[in-house]
């Protein structure tokens, strides 16, 4: 019903009473077969005026759909978007774009989710949307925080453990702090200064050094013509807390998720929860933390695995599947998952809104 409603809107039809109502009625009790209610229209939902929210969220998506449509396409992805943008999408936009009006400055709105997960997909839909409301949004990634491969050359040298780039202790924490500080800063720019301003936001090539990756040139972003106001800041690790130590040495000697198998696991996974404690500082500079939740997280190694396949038909560089195997057990070997990621969905003193993922991509419940 949802589907046909949706596309007959957005074919400029006419949507008769019985459907607007049905979309008011479906409005109030999406996801109501779950125990939990969906906390993405709490702030939102006018119940008194109900129809005249339907009216701007209808016309909200008859805006954006063309270019909607335009971003999935260039992304390869062919299924039927409507229903979840429509869902998710669009109220959760809404609901950063409220967020945002709580700070006199811009939003770091975190977004934590495994490998694969569809981090970089929801930020491409999310920076969409927001545009149309008037926000200029700047899509960060933990990964453009890198260091540099010299620089994880010799720390190599140091803790030859870290073979590739990924676990903590390989990122620049400096860099990321700096970067977020100045993002923050970026409303006490002197608004009458004829001197134009910008921020360089680092970025990393993860196809340089034949897929070790390293960093380049900075994005140079005029602030006097692009504002900056909202950030979105993903990764598989954004906002994740390190364990107290002797719980998790606890956890590990007697239960240890695979691929920790070895003593010698067992203490690199030790080791790396020690330097999480080091990015604290930058997940003080969140506002406000969403997470993909994956309830099955081997697919997160399964969507790796499409998403590298897809660069390669893409004529870009990327991992075969054997690669991306051994790539995401290592990252599962610093923080596994299980212990470090699954429980956040339970932890609303770190996470603000839990999407869980389906299967099929797309998102099956909030909470
Ligand atoms: N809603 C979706 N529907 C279909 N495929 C998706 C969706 N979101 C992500 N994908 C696909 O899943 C893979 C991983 O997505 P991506 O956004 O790159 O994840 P991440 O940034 O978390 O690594 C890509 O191949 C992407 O096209
Ligand atoms: O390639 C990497 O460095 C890691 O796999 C993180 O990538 P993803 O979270 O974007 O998949």
């Amino acid at each position: 019903m949802l589907q046909i409603i949706l596309e007959q809107w957005i074919s400029n039809q006419v949507l008769s009473n019985y459907q607007q109502n049905w979309l008011c009625q479906d409005m109030l009790n999406v996801f109501s077969d779950r125990p939990t209610p969906n906390r993405l229209y709490d702030d939102q939902l006018d119940r008194q005026n109900i129809g005249q929210f339907l009216e701007q969220r209808l016309n909200l998506l008859a805006a954006i759909y063309p270019e909607f449509q335009a971003c999935q396409r260039s992304l390869g992805i062919t299924s039927n978007l409507l229903e979840p943008l429509w869902q998710i999408w669009l109220p959760l936009a809404l609901k950063i774009a409220s967020t945002r009006q709580k700070y006199d400055r811009p939003l770091i709105q975190g977004i934590l989710g495994g490998q694969g997960t569809g981090k970089t997909t929801l930020c491409k839909f999310l920076a969409l949307i927001l545009k149309h409301l008037g926000h200029n949004c700047l899509s960060i990634s933990i990964d453009d925080l890198y260091k540099t491969y010299a620089d994880r050359q010799q720390l190599q040298q140091q803790d030859p453990r870290l073979i590739w780039r990924g676990p903590p202790g390989t990122h620049d924490l400096e860099l990321g702090i700096a970067l977020l500080d100045q993002l923050r800063a970026v409303n006490d720019l002197n608004p009458l200064s004829q001197k134009e301003q910008y921020i360089a936001v680092p970025q990393f090539d993860k196809t340089a050094f034949a897929g070790a990756g390293d960093r380049t040139e900075p994005l140079k972003i005029n602030l006097n013509q692009t504002p900056i106001d909202i950030v979105l800041f993903e990764g598989w690790m954004v906002g994740v807390w390190p364990w107290p130590e002797a719980d998790l040495a606890e956890v590990l000697r007697h239960d240890p998720p695979s691929p920790i198998a070895t003593t010698a696991d067992v203490q690199f996974a030790l080791d790396m929860n020690r330097n999480l404690q080091a990015y604290l500082p930058l997940w003080q500079r969140l506002d406000s933390l969403i997470m993909l939740h994956l309830v099955d997280f081997n697919l997160s190694k399964q969507w790796r695995k499409e998403a590298e396949q897809k660069a390669i038909a893409a004529g870009k560089t990327g991992m075969g599947d054997r690669e991306v195997e051994q790539f995401v057990n290592y990252f599962w070997r610093a923080l596994h998952p299980d212990l470090f990621i699954k429980p956040l969905a339970q932890n609303p003193e770190i996470v603000d809104l839990v999407i869980e993922v389906g299967a099929n991509h797309l998102p099956i419940a909030v909470y």
